[in-house]
Formats: C-alpha cells, structure tokens, sequence
C-alpha cells in the first residue's frame, strides 16, 4: 500500500482531513509531568490514542525531540503509533534539503530508522536534493511550497523573471510537483492554511497532489476556507493543527480535552466539504 493508498484509506475510515500535530513542548505539560523531556514519550503517547480514531494522519515534529535528545522516544512514539493505529499514516516533519549524499542519510533516518510513512522536504536545493527519498517507494515526500508564516512571502512570493508567465517561485514548486520531479505520484506540497487564496492557485496547478495544510488553530488559520480552497474528491487534504490540541487543557484531563477539541476541528473540516 502507498503512502497516498493509506491517506485515502484513512480520510474514509474516520471520515477525517484532520492530521494531528506532534509537537511536544516539556514546559506545557500538566503539572505531574511538567519541564520533564523524559515525558515526551508518554505525553505523546497519550494524545496518540486519544485521537487515531479522528485524524487522517499524525504529524511529529522532529526538531520537539532532537531538542531534548529524545530521539529514543521518537523511536519509541513511532512503534506505538505502528501498533497501535496501524491503519493512520505518519508525516515526520523534518524539513529536510541538502546534498543527494547527505539526503540519501536523511532518507534513511525518516524512512528506515523511523519508519514514517512521509515526510516534509524544503524544495530549494533542486530536485538531486529530493530525488533519494522517491527511491523509497510507495513512501511519500511533501515539498514546501507556500508556508504558513509570514515570512514565506520573502522567497516564495518572488517572481521567476525567466520562466514564461514570471509565476510565483511557490507557483512554481507546485508545478515541478505536480509534473516533472513527481516520477512515481509520492509528491505532495505544504501549504498554509493561513494563505486560503493561495492553497486555491496551488491546487489549481497541482489538481491531483496531496496538500499538507498546518496553520488551523494556534496560528488562526480558517478551516473552512481552507477546505473550500483545496479539497477535492479525489485529491487528498491534510489539515495539521498541533498545539490547539496537544494543549487544549494543561490540567490531568490533557488527553480528554485534546480528544474535544480534535472533534471539534475534524467536524469543522468535514462540514466545510459540503
Ligand atoms: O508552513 C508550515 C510548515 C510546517 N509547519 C509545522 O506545522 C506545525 C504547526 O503547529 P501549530 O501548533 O498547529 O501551529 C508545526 O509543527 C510547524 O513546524 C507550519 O506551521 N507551517
């Protein structure tokens, strides 16, 4: 089964767009495991078996591990994800670029240390710099293309003189994913759900994709817009929200309160498809 296979599969069986973010910050844990890094598994864990039955994806932030030398409990997290929401893909969001010599090491480390079903790649040290995770296959690799901060406007939003109709550089990442660099169909592409009118141009450019879409909750992006400006029947959308859940109560009742408020967000998201 394919990483797009088991997205697809996922958004039926829980009827969900929503991808639970993993960030873990030691500081906003409840009080019996606050300021402890030796929690993060446990934390995780917890918000983890809260949810699997509400999202079409989990999305651990490696750089809330690596922070804390929590590798281990990475490790740990993504065991305990395969066995106990098998059927729920894992992004690793890694943001990874770099050399073809140097990806080959981080494709390995998200694919076979970890054994995430995809993972997030910065597109801007050309496609040699992507091209060693498409050989992992039925693995999938989102492109960042038009992020949800304000500063993605600095490169994304600057116009390539040379190429014919002098697109947006995000327009054309969108294109590159959608055509040329997408050899075996494992490309997808991050946008934000901050940016609705520009989630609309990508999925114009890029109909058959799948999106990665953070920024609804902590960052106040809207979801119905973002649904009605990228999803489509047949072209999965991935709606990330981290910390508006992982923190939606910093008291013992964390794992029931996240539980709420992915409901809350996964309704939202499912109501916006009408
Ligand atoms: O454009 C991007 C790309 C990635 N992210 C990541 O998504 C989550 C968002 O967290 P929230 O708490 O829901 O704001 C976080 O891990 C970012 O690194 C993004 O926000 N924007």
């Amino acid at each position: 089964m394919t990483f797009l296979d088991k997205l697809r599969a996922a958004e039926r069986r829980n009827g969900s767009l929503l991808c639970v973010g993993l960030d873990p910050e030691p500081t906003r844990f409840p009080a019996r495991m606050k300021g402890d890094p030796r929690r993060i598994y446990d934390f995780c864990a917890a918000i983890v078996d809260a949810t699997a039955d509400l999202a079409i994806a989990f999305k651990p932030q490696i750089a809330y591990f690596a922070a804390h030398r929590a590798e281990d409990q990475l490790e740990k997290l993504m065991e305990h994800l395969r066995r106990n929401a098998p059927d729920v893909p894992v992004i690793l969001d890694a943001k990874r670029g770099d050399i073809g010599s140097t990806a080959e090491q981080y494709a390995r480390e998200a694919f076979d240390r970890y054994g995430a079903d995809a993972v997030t790649l910065s597109p801007f040290m050309g496609f040699d710099s992507v091209a060693p995770y498409l050989r992992y296959e039925g693995k999938g690799a989102f492109l960042l293309c038009r992020t949800s901060n304000p500063g993605g406007d600095d490169l994304q939003a600057q116009r390539l003189a040379d190429i014919d109709g002098q697109p947006f550089l995000y327009e054309h990442v969108a294109r590159l994913a959608q055509g040329p660099w997408n050899l075996n169909g494992q490309l997808g592409l991050v946008v934000g759900a901050t940016y609705p009118a520009e989630i609309e141009r990508v999925r114009a450019l890029a109909p058959t994709v799948p999106l990665l879409i953070p920024g609804v909750g902590a960052q106040g992006g809207d979801a119905v817009a973002t649904v009605r400006a990228g999803w489509r029947a047949d072209a999965p959308i991935v709606v990330n929200s981290s910390r508006a859940i992982c923190y939606a109560s910093d008291g013992e009742d964390f794992a029931a309160v996240a539980r709420q408020e992915a409901i809350r967000t996964r309704d939202s998201l499912e109501q916006a498809k009408r």
